[in-house]
């Protein structure tokens, strides 16, 4: 799904109102009736205090209260004064019997129980909102508050600082907006609404969406030999249990075979892996041995600073494999910037990226950041946290939508990098193999939190939903494949 800028919004409202031949006014009660779906779905015994704004935005809220009116559900309607009205917003009064004119001198009286509706501002705002707002934001803080595309006040595509709206869901049109991705704007909920806007070519900067379409489906003759070998390069003194869940993850990740080099004091892991223990009990001093049929490699994981000559050794030795960088193997190389392989992945944390680019002052320019990197130095970046971000070296960045707040735990990461490793090593294209894995492993958390609880699961719980992650995408595929490849036995699990 694409994820377009204010600009691209509107064009592609135009390009729809041309081939559909109807009016913007026919998308703005497409708009409206999608809304009252969604919301009374949601709030099915709520009554609403709706505030409007003098565009589009507020044409939306005047549609909708017409169709809450319409249904019998209490309702008020409050316009906000102004000299100029949009067309659409201007025919939405005249199509509504009953609503008040406020201004930010005379606030509007809202019941005292009703659900908000803010439909003040959407995405045409040009500058941010003055102070004088924030009386009007204060009195409805607090209160149960739906905002319609956007918090009004926010703006789409760039840091906010002035007053906006805290809504606590965004009901956000066509397609999520780039300013609800950054952490500082904290946008906790926003559901997409499909108003049947015509595509307009694919954008470099996507939501993932559909992933199960990146599936592989290994031949029915595959054998070990044929799913791919990766091998996991980490472990130090004290900090053993990073490798050991890679390892768990890469077990769980479809490759035919886990290798797994660490140091002396490596401790044992599952008897699916393969261990080759190094000579140093503490730290790895040495090249491990790659063979011919090593297909991906996955770094990092709980290696010490000690480990850096034999990591920056290892990396000037390395075939032309697919190649996952992580923690520690980072912070060696933001040292060492020079030593960054071309075609590698790197799976940094926003801390771990400022190390390598420098700190930011907001998302936005760690974003702009990562995307230089990658470009520069021809890599990909998988900027991690809540909707991780995936930068590819031509300037695509993929969003990730799946994942949620109880997989911030230590050890998270660890499971990202053996997973990623034993997708690539498969022989999956990068291009499908980072958002195959990062969607994966962020569904497993989903899985996870809807069993366990956010609060109560841990790193290891994401590695024991993985499988049912697994089945849920391919389930998937297998529902939109028109010949899905299932046996009769295979059915009947299903
Ligand atoms: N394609 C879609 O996704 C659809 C979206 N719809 C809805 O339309 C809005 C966008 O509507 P638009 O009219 O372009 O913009 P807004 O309603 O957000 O705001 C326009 C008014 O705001 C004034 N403005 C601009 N900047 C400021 C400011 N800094 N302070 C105060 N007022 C400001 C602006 O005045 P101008 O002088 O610039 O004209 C307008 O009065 C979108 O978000 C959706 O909700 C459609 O309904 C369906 C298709
Ligand atoms: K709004």
């Amino acid at each position: 799904m694409n994820i377009l800028n204010k600009e691209q919004l509107r064009a592609t409202d135009q390009h729809t109102i041309q081939v559909q031949g109807i009016r913007s006014w026919d998308l703005m009660e497409r708009a409206a009736r999608e809304l009252l779906k969604a919301i009374t779905r949601e709030f099915p015994h709520g009554e609403f205090s709706i505030l409007c704004g003098p565009g589009n935005n507020g044409g939306d809220g005047l549609a909708l209260g017409r169709m809450l009116k319409e249904k019998g559900i209490n309702t008020q309607v409050f316009l906000l004064e102004s000299p100029k009205y949009s067309e659409d917003n201007l025919e939405n009064q005249k199509l509504l019997e009953e609503f008040e004119v406020f201004n930010l001198e005379k606030l509007p009286e809202l019941w005292p129980d009703s659900i908000i509706i803010d439909a003040l501002y959407g995405f045409g705002l040009r500058t941010g909102l003055g102070i004088e707002w924030k009386a009007l934001f204060e009195k409805i803080e607090g209160r149960t508050c739906l905002a319609i595309d956007l918090p009004s006040g926010l703006l789409a595509d760039e840091l906010t600082t002035s007053p906006y709206v805290k809504a606590d869901i965004v009901y956000t049109f066509h397609c999520p907006k780039k300013a609800f991705f950054a952490p500082e704007h904290g946008i906790e909920s926003f559901e997409i609404i499909d108003i049947g806007l015509e595509k307009v070519g694919d954008g470099n900067y996507q939501y993932l969406a559909d992933v199960h379409l990146l599936l592989n489906q290994p031949s029915r003759f595959a054998h070990k030999g044929t799913l791919g070998q990766a091998l996991l390069v980490g472990g130090s003194k004290g900090m053993t249990g990073a490798i050991d869940l890679a390892t768990k993850a890469a077990l769980r990740g479809g490759c035919g075979i886990v290798k797994v080099y660490g140091p002396g004091c490596t401790p044992d892991l599952p008897s699916e892996a393969l261990v080759q223990r190094d000579i140093n009990l503490e730290y790895i001093k040495q090249t491990p041995t790659i063979d011919a049929k090593t297909t991906a490699i996955g770094i990092g994981m709980g290696m010490s600073h000690n480990g850096q000559e034999a990591l920056l050794e290892f990396l000037s030795v390395l075939p032309p494999i697919p190649l996952v960088l992580d923690a520690d193997a980072l912070n060696i190389l933001a040292k060492h910037p020079e030593k960054i392989p071309t075609g590698a992945i790197l799976t940094p944390h926003p801390k771990e990226l400022d190390r390598i680019v420098g700190t930011s002052k907001s998302s936005f320019e760690r974003w702009e950041k990562a995307e230089k990197l990658a470009k520069k130095k021809g890599i990909y970046l998988i900027v991690k946290g809540a909707n991780t971000h995936i930068f590819f070296p031509d300037g695509k960045i993929l969003v990730n939508s799946s994942g949620n707040y109880g997989m911030a735990k230590g050890g998270s990461g660890d499971i990202l990098t053996g997973l990623l490793t034993a997708i690539l090593a498969q022989g999956y294209p990068i291009e499908k193999a980072l958002p195959l894995g990062v969607y994966l492993h962020g569904l497993a958390g989903d899985i996870a939190a809807e069993t366990l609880g956010h609060d109560a699961m841990n790193a290891g719980d994401i590695l024991t939903f993985l499988p049912d992650a697994w089945k849920l995408l391919r389930r998937r595929a297998c529902t939109t494949s028109k010949y899905p490849r299932r046996s009769t036995e295979q059915r009947e699990l299903l």
